[in-house]
């Protein structure tokens, strides 16, 4: 009798590594843990790289940048229950950033989990994630490994790019079927990211629109830089000769130090443009909703490009949306600005010009400052210029005045440079997106850290010195959140702002093998990041600031409530 072939098997740890390798995910950034361990350590040895961390919160968000980058999902594994639960604040963040990630977590058995048994580490998993993300699916039987991704990449990148979660219970992974029919249960995803193009018609009522402007200007919002459609924006504004205005991570698309850049005059120009093109930019909080003093009282013509048709009209009536990929979107409005197109009048450019040159040479002054202990502006002037001279630097960067400051007086050059805490201004991004970054790029890294923003995550300068990335974490430590100066009115603690004073994080990464730095000048601040962007080695820097120097909240104090009842 025939011998009976021995037959091939396979099971889902293979099938979730076939079916991740074979949709081009070359990276897993997660923290190992029961059910998940071995699934980590089979995609290392099948040649996936596997970052580990300390935290899945940063480990989310390496992926979420990952994914920004480089717009295929950045892929984050965790385990069940707190595990998953830590991922959930950056798979939230991501998907409010339309940034392209998908969480992975192991979790527990439906059948004890469906009947409150109490299994281990017993959580519905799937429903607590999909309110917080863009789709949510759970795979239960081996042979939909292949749908489970595909499906996953396809909602995290098509359309509007945010978070998924994809939820494998435990006994997934050690399910066998036969090998044969398990490579032909996997899926490549075609077209993952297809193009809209926007109807013509809509793109005749832009550009009448925009016709009609006499003080016009472009916004570009992170979406323009998500897009890496680069080439075509940097045309319609060459071309048209229109200001623009980045937003924050949007910068560097063109140079800030672009003549047609009005970073220098956003007041103005916010308040005195009459036709404003949005350029996956939102009318959210941070362009006041697109209405209010910030906008001044003239009637204002907004031409809306975005890929979600729902963003339209969000906040405030669009008088022409332009619904589609901003790739395409410019395309054709270049295409439709090719003849015919007057440039805007020289009084408004002029005016512009005029307004940037004087808050250009106030703040000029303000970065020359040599004092020590250094103010926000002395030690930004230093690295102002230190991206000035490594352009393709990568700048991670939060907190409240060093953030708000940073992004103001560090001009950026390229896009997709300026990585920062995004449309919630949530704290604890640093470490996970400098990692992120240097995994995906291998550029050099610099993260400007106010020293309470880098606690959030600061644990993972041992990931860093691990894999020894080029990463260089420079932390403005004016012994406090905001300030350093808070006091407890009773005498008893400390007060409820400010950190232990003069801490001397520069010691930590010296823990892991890095190196540390203590700085109190801009010209040793300067010398430093030098000397660690030349080394390429993990550097922390310590550099001391005012106690008293920064402003509560940074630039949005005034959202904060105040209490209009004195106490007796
Ligand atoms: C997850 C989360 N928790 C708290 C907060 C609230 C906050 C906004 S900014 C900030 C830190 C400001 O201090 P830092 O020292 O970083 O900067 P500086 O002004 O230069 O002293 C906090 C705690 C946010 N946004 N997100
Ligand atoms: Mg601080």
């Amino acid at each position: 009798a025939a011998v009976e072939a021995e037959q091939e098997l396979t099971d889902g740890f293979h099938l979730v590594i076939d079916a991740l390798k074979l949709n081009g995910i070359e990276t897993i950034y997660g923290v190992p843990g029961i059910p998940i361990t071995d699934l980590g350590r089979m995609a290392q040895a099948e040649g996936i790289r596997v970052v580990s961390f300390r935290h899945e919160q940063n480990a989310g968000n390496a992926a979420a940048i990952a994914g920004f980058l480089t717009k295929k999902p950045g892929v984050c594994l965790t385990v069940s229950a707190p595990g998953f639960l830590n991922g959930l604040t950056a798979l939230a963040n991501a998907t409010t950033n339309c940034f392209p990630m998908i969480l992975i977590s192991g979790s527990s058995e439906r059948e004890i989990v469906d009947l409150q048994q109490g299994d281990y580490e017993e959580m519905d998993q799937l429903a607590i994630a999909k309110p917080l993300c863009k789709a949510a699916f759970r795979v239960l039987h081996a042979a939909d490994i292949g749908i489970g991704v595909a499906r996953a990449i396809r909602a995290a990148v098509s359309g509007r790019p945010g978070g998924v979660y994809l939820d494998l219970p435990a006994k997934l992974f050690s399910q066998v079927m036969d090998a044969a029919e398990g490579e032909k249960s996997l899926v490549k995803v075609i077209d993952a990211a297809p193009e809209q193009l926007p109807s013509p018609a809509a793109i005749k009522r832009a550009l009448d629109v925009l016709k009609s402007a006499k003080k016009p200007l472009i916004i570009l919002g992170k979406g323009a830089a998500y897009a890496q459609a680069d080439e075509e924006i940097r045309s319609l504004i060459e071309t048209s000769g229109i200001p623009f205005l980045p937003m924050s991570m949007a910068k560097g698309i063109l140079p800030d130090t672009h003549p047609l850049s009005a970073g220098a005059a956003r007041s103005t120009v916010l308040k005195d443009s009459d036709v404003v093109l949005l350029i996956g930019a939102r009318l959210n909080w941070l362009l006041s909703h697109g209405k209010g003093k910030t906008w001044g009282d003239a009637p204002k013509k907004f031409i809306q490009v975005d890929i979600e048709p729902k963003e339209m009209d969000s906040n405030v009536e669009i008088a022409a949306p332009l619904v589609g990929d901003i790739g395409s979107v410019v395309a054709a409005l270049n295409q439709g600005i090719k003849s015919g197109w007057q440039a805007p009048p020289s009084e408004w450019t002029e005016a512009i010009n005029a307004r940037k040159e004087v808050n250009i040479s106030k703040m000029a002054q303000r970065l020359l400052k040599n004092s020590s202990p250094m103010d926000f502006h002395s030690a930004l002037g230093a690295l102002k210029q230190v991206i000035k001279e490594r352009p393709d630097a990568i700048l991670v960067n939060e907190g409240a005045n060093t953030l708000d400051l940073a992004r103001g007086v560090i001009d950026m050059y390229q896009p997709r440079k300026r990585l920062d805490v995004g449309t919630w201004g949530v704290m604890g991004i640093g470490m996970g997106f400098a990692v992120g970054a240097a995994v995906e790029t291998g550029k050099p890294v610099l993260a400007v850290e106010g020293d309470s923003a880098f606690g959030f995550s600061g644990m993972e300068v041992e990931t860093i010195c691990r894999y020894n990335l080029p990463v260089t974490v420079v932390i403005f430590n004016n012994n406090g959140i905001y300030r350093g100066t808070d006091t407890d009115p009773t005498g008893r603690d400390p007060g409820t702002t400010v950190f232990v004073p003069d801490s001397r994080y520069d010691k930590m990464m010296e823990a892991f093998g890095g190196v540390g730095y203590h700085v109190t000048t801009p010209d040793e601040l300067k010398r430093a990041v030098d000397e660690a962007m030349d080394s390429g080695k993990p550097t922390l820097i310590n550099a001391v600031i005012d106690p008293a120097a920064g402003s509560e909240s940074g630039n949005i104090g005034s959202l904060n409530p105040q209490s209009v009842v004195k106490k007796k």
